[in-house]
């Protein structure tokens, strides 16, 4: 095998577009990635960076090193039944990027033992700032979690779990929790026009404050809640802003929030799943 595998994404939406994109920037050879997808037209602006399109699944899988199952979670039985042959033959690693479906699904879908790493991404992975919690089912060699782990932290923060189970936590923390900040951001720049900014004004420093704010708690080892406080002068302007938000219970909706996310996806698999 060369030094890329070949992968192939079944589905060729938001997530896998954002996989492929961080890839592609990130100096994954186009010409090792291929697309499928049921309208080959949607796929055009794919086929011209260079990526082998299709429309027929099983076609775009052949010979794959990996097949990336990025479709929606309500469409994976009816999509993997019918790649069933093809996976016995090759035998590529399946990763799958779907919320909530377990790999005993996958696995009896594509007709049993098949190597598969479960991946919650999300789409900051377009830009390489991508957070990627990964499990693996029993099938996957070591040789095939390295080659997942390589393929993933190219988009981005890669980290395993030891239990399935904890990628519905990790759906409601980063595989959603980019939806969070947009909310939030959509809300400051709306308040901030409020109070007197235009549209362009209080969206860049909007954006621009959760950026420093994300960096500087990267970098820094000091934690959010300490950053937080030095932020807040006694008696100063934040202080009364995160008094507001501790008297409207902030904590408490994040925790409503978070839960409601995980139960969805505890839900999808049950809904879902033939385990
Ligand atoms: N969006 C996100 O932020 C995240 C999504 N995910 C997961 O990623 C997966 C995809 O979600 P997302 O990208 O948002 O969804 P999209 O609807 O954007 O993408 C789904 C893709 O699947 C294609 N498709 C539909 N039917 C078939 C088929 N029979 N064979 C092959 N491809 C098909 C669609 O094509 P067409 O447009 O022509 O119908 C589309 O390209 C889901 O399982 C989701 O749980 C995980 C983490 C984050
Ligand atoms: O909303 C969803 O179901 C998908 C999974 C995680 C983010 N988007």
């Amino acid at each position: 095998m060369s030094q890329h595998p070949t992968l192939a994404f079944i589905g060729a939406g938001n997530m896998a577009r954002a996989i492929i994109g961080g890839l592609i920037s990130n100096g994954f050879p186009a010409d090792k990635i291929r697309a499928s997808s049921p309208t080959v037209s949607k796929l055009a602006d794919l086929a011209s960076q260079g990526l082998f399109v299709s429309a027929n699944n099983n076609e775009a899988m052949l010979s794959a090193d990996i097949v990336v199952l990025a479709v929606k979670p309500q469409m994976f039985k009816a999509v993997l039944q019918p790649l069933a042959i093809t996976a016995a033959k090759n035998k590529p690693l399946f990763i799958s990027v779907a919320a909530g479906i377990t790999s005993d699904s996958i696995n009896q879908w594509l007709g049993g033992n098949q190597a598969i790493v479960r991946c919650m991404p999300n789409t900051p992975a377009l830009v390489k700032m991508g957070a990627n919690g990964l499990y693996a089912n029993s099938h996957v060699s070591q040789a095939q979690r390295d080659q997942a782990e390589r393929v993933l932290s190219a988009t981005g923060l890669t980290l395993w779990v030891e239990q399935e189970e904890q990628l519905h936590a990790v759906t409601a923390v980063s595989g959603s929790g980019p939806a969070y900040y947009f909310l939030f951001m959509e809300a400051m720049i709306t308040a901030a026009q409020k109070q007197g900014l235009t549209k362009e004004v209080a969206t860049q420093l909007t954006l621009q404050t959760a950026r420093g704010a994300a960096e500087m708690a990267l970098l820094s080892d000091i934690d959010p809640a300490e950053l937080r406080r030095r932020v807040c002068s006694p008696n100063g302007t934040t202080e009364q802003a995160v008094f507001s938000f501790q008297a409207n219970h902030l904590d408490t909706l994040v925790d409503n929030a978070m839960q409601a996310c995980a139960s969805r996806s505890i839900e999808m698999a049950k809904e879902l799943g033939d385990d």
